[in-house]
C-alpha cells in the first residue's frame, strides 16, 4: 500500500471513531501515525531527485521574506504589482506562471521579498514533487499573506488552512512548551510542572514507541498542550510556526456591512486592488507583523545619514547588528556607542549583548 492510501485509511478510521474519553488514547496513536506518514510524504525519496520541479528555488533576498498564498484569481498578481517595483522584462522571463514570482517591497528602508507561490499549494500535500518545493519555500517565510476573495465564502480560507496544516505549517501559533530529548538509555521519562489535561504518560510512551523512540525525556511545561502539540514536537524539524495575515481582496464587490464584518476578524486586513483601497494599510500591517526595526549607523566624525537606515529584527543585539554588516565583523568588535531609547545615557558604551531599539543610532568601534 502506498503512503497516500495509508493516510486515507487512517483518516477514514479517525472519522469513524467517536471522540470521547474512552477513544482518546486510540485517536492519539492514530494521529501520531498520521503525522509520521505525512512527514514521509514530504520528504524527498531516498536517492531520488528533488521531485522533478524546475526553477523553483527562490533565492532569499532582503530583510525578510513574505509568501503570498491563495486560490487562482483572488488578485495575487494585482497586489504584487501594486506593492513591488516592477521587475525588468529579463527578470520576468525567468519565471513562468508555473513557478513563483518574487518581487521586492521597499518600506521604511527595508527590502522585503514578496514571493507569489503558484496556486497549487492547494493539493501540495499529496506529495507531488513540485508541491513539495512550494511547501519548502513557504516554510522559509517570515510571514504568510493568505490572499482571499471577499466575494467568496469562508471555505477558501478553511481549505488553505487545512492544506498548510497538513504540510506542517502552523499559523499564528507558538511552538508548544514541551521539552523533548531523545536519549540512548533510561526509558521514557515523562514529567510536568502541572499535570497536563490532555496528555499522559501511557499515551506519550505509546506514540513514541510508534516512532521507535524508547528512551527520551519529555517535560511538559504547559498544562494545556494537546496530543497534536506533542506530535508536532516529536516531528519538530518538519514543523514551522509562521505568522499569517489574512488579506481579503475585492472588497469593492461586497456590501459595507460585509467589509465591516470581515475587517473585525483577528489578523485580518481588507483591500481592493482594483479601486486602490486599503493597500497602504496592508503594507503597514506587513511591516508590523514582521516586527522589524530601523537603526542608523554612524561612523566616527561623520554625521548620521538618516535617509539610509539599517533594518534588523526586533530584539536584536549589537552582535546580530554586527553579523548583518559582515559575518566576521564581531571578531574585530571593541565596543559600540548607542544613542536612542535603548541607551541609559547618550551615548552609552555597550557590549555585544546590548539589545537595540527602533531608531537607535549605533556606532561600532573596532580593534
Ligand atoms: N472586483 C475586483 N476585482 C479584482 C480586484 N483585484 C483583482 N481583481 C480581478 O480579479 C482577477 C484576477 O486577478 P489576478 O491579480 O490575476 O489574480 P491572481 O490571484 O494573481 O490569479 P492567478 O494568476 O490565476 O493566480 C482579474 O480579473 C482582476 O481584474 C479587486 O480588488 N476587485
Amino acid at each position: 500500500m502506498g503512503i497516500i492510501e495509508k493516510i486515507q485509511q487512517i483518516e477514514l478510521e479517525m472519522s469513524r471513531t467517536q471522540k470521547n474519553k474512552a477513544t482518546e488514547y486510540h485517536l492519539g496513536l492514530l494521529k501520531g501515525k498520521l503525522a509520521k506518514l505525512k512527514r514521509e510524504l514530504l520528504e524527498p525519496a531516498a536517492g531520488g531527485s528533488s521531485g522533478g520541479g524546475q526553477g523553483f528555488e527562490v533565492q532569499k533576498y532582503g530583510n525578510a521574506r513574505v509568501v503570498l498564498i491563495g486560490f487562482p484569481s483572488v488578485g495575487k498578481s494585482s497586489f504584487l504589482s501594486k506593492i513591488t517595483k516592477t521587475k525588468s522584462e529579463v527578470a520576468n522571463y525567468a519565471f513562468t506562471t508555473l513557478t513563483s514570482v518574487p518581487g521586492v517591497l521597499e518600506y521604511q528602508g527595508a527590502e522585503i521579498q514578496i514571493v507569489d507561490l503558484p496556486g497549487i499549494i492547494y493539493g501540495a500535500s499529496d506529495g507531488k514533487g513540485r508541491g513539495r518545493q512550494v511547501v519548502a519555500t513557504a516554510k522559509t517565510s517570515d510571514l504568510i499573506l493568505m490572499i482571499l476573495d471577499a466575494t467568496k465564502g469562508k471555505n477558501q480560507r478553511a481549505i488553505l488552512e487545512k492544506e498548510l496544516e497538513n504540510v506542517g505549517i502552523r499559523l499564528n501559533k507558538e511552538r508548544p512548551n514541551i521539552y523533548f530529548k531523545v536519549k540512548s538509555s533510561g526509558g521514557v521519562k515523562f514529567s510536568f510542572a502541572n499535570p497536563p489535561k490532555h496528555l499522559d504518560e501511557k499515551l506519550v510512551t505509546a506514540i513514541l514507541r510508534d516512532y521507535r523512540i524508547h528512551n527520551a525525556d519529555v517535560l511538559v511545561r504547559d498544562e494545556n498542550v494537546t496530543v497534536d502539540d506533542f506530535i508536532d514536537i516529536i516531528n519538530d524539524s518538519h514543523i514551522s510556526y509562521i505568522k499569517c495575515l489574512y488579506v481579503y481582496n475585492k472588497i469593492d464587490a461586497v456590501s459595507l456591512e460585509e467589509v465591516d464584518r470581515i475587517a473585525r476578524e483577528p489578523q485580518t486586513s481588507v483591500m481592493s486592488c482594483e479601486q486602490d483601497l486599503g493597500i497602504q494599510d496592508v503594507i503597514e500591517e506587513i511591516w508590523y507583523q514582521l516586527d522589524l526595526l530601523k537603526l542608523y549607523t554612524k561612523r566616527r566624525g561623520v554625521q548620521v545619514n538618516f535617509s539610509d537606515p539599517m533594518v534588523v529584527r526586533n530584539n536584536s543585539s549589537i552582535e546580530s547588528v554586527c553579523d548583518s554588516i559582515h559575518k566576521d565583523f564581531k571578531h574585530h568588535f571593541k565596543y559600540a556607542l548607542v544613542w536612542g531609547s535603548s541607551a541609559k545615557h547618550n551615548p552609552q558604551k555597550c557590549g555585544l549583548s546590548h539589545i537595540v531599539h527602533d531608531e537607535d543610532v549605533v556606532s561600532i568601534v573596532t580593534k
